[in-house]
């Protein structure tokens, strides 16, 4: 259907994920240590994420900020855990997580052992230098300021298997997101598993050196869910154009990591803010370009095949 000359003067970005709606299909991903960008930490970004009207995902076990805190700011969470967490802390924290407000539980699938700290723990530490010692002393995770026990005091043994994903369902009603999945297969054990949402990713690249741009995995992995889950995405996406793109390739939202990191580093809750901001008139204006005044328009048809 031609798509010139259509009214666009209202453009929505209003989604729906697991049932409900939400005001934009952008998404702050799940990432550790945010006070080493800003001394606000976590707090300035789910302020911004709040202000711009994005799901905050909140990264309880590397975060800098206590939860409280975290949980005072308005606006729709999730909730980060790993699965190589101590099982005590996963029992603790998973089945409060609805009773605190969170929207749904995000799994790191593609960490299943602690080799990559091992190679960041000194960049790690010559970060941390620059904090205040009074705010490490806030990080929600007793230890986690002591440097070289990192891995040790907060990894398991390092083997996670679907059915730890399994055994997570049980302790929670909450959507589980499995982040981290490439391949249709894994998406298919997922689900199996129990998930109800896979986020499409490859951690920004930074587990396995050449693995596949996630966006290139995106569409074989939907059509491996087939409506079974919803398919999110992230790593790379920096334009409003990249999230258009994933959307017509069938991703329910986007997940942003680094960009709102820059953001935060350069001008804290004001800086995550504009990225926010950026990357929604981005993808407004992409639409009006389309001839597209809802999300749900979106779809392969926008796209160009060589
Ligand atoms: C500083 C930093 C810390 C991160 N911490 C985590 C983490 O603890 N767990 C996780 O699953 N992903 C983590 N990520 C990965 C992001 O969630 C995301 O998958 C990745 O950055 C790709 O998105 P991007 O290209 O928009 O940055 C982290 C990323 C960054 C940059």
């Amino acid at each position: 259907m031609p798509r010139v000359l259509m009214d666009v003067s209202e453009i929505s970005l209003k989604t729906t994920i697991f049932g409900s709606i939400y005001e934009s299909p952008i998404l702050i991903a799940t990432s550790a240590c945010h006070c080493l960008a800003h001394v606000d930490g976590e707090v300035a970004t789910a302020r911004a994420a709040a202000e711009t009207q994005c799901i905050f995902t909140y990264n309880s076990m590397f975060s800098n900020m206590p939860e409280e805190k975290v949980l005072q700011t308005l606006g729709p969470k999730f909730l980060h855990i790993y699965l190589t967490t101590p099982v005590e802390i996963l029992e603790h924290i998973v089945p409060q997580a609805d009773k605190k407000g969170y929207r749904a539980i995000v799994i790191t699938c593609d960490q299943p052992h602690e080799r990559i700290l091992d190679f960041i723990l000194p960049l790690f530490e010559e970060a941390s230098k620059n904090i205040d010692p009074e705010l490490m002393k806030n990080m929600s995770i007793p230890n986690l300021n002591i440097p070289g026990r990192i891995v040790k005091q907060r990894f398991g043994t390092g083997s996670v298997t679907w059915a730890n994903i399994e055994w997570l369902r049980k302790l929670t009603q909450l959507p589980i997101i499995c982040k981290g999945i490439l391949s249709p297969i894994d998406a298919e054990l997922a689900i199996k598993y129990g998930a109800n949402g896979i986020i499409v990713s490859n951690h920004g690249s930074r587990l396995i050196d050449t693995a596949p741009p996630a966006i290139e995995c995106l569409e074989d992995v939907v059509n491996a869910v087939d409506g079974h889950a919803e398919v999110f995405v992230d790593t790379g996406i920096r334009s409003g154009t990249d999230v258009l793109k994933a959307l017509a390739l069938g991703a329910r939202a986007v997940l942003i990591g680094r960009p709102i990191l820059y953001g935060l580093a350069c001008g804290g809750q004001d800086g995550v803010r504009r990225v926010s901001d950026i990357l929604k008139h981005e993808l407004v204006y992409d639409m009006a370009c389309c001839g597209l005044t809802s999300i749900d328009q979106i779809n392969k048809d926008i796209l160009y095949k060589h």
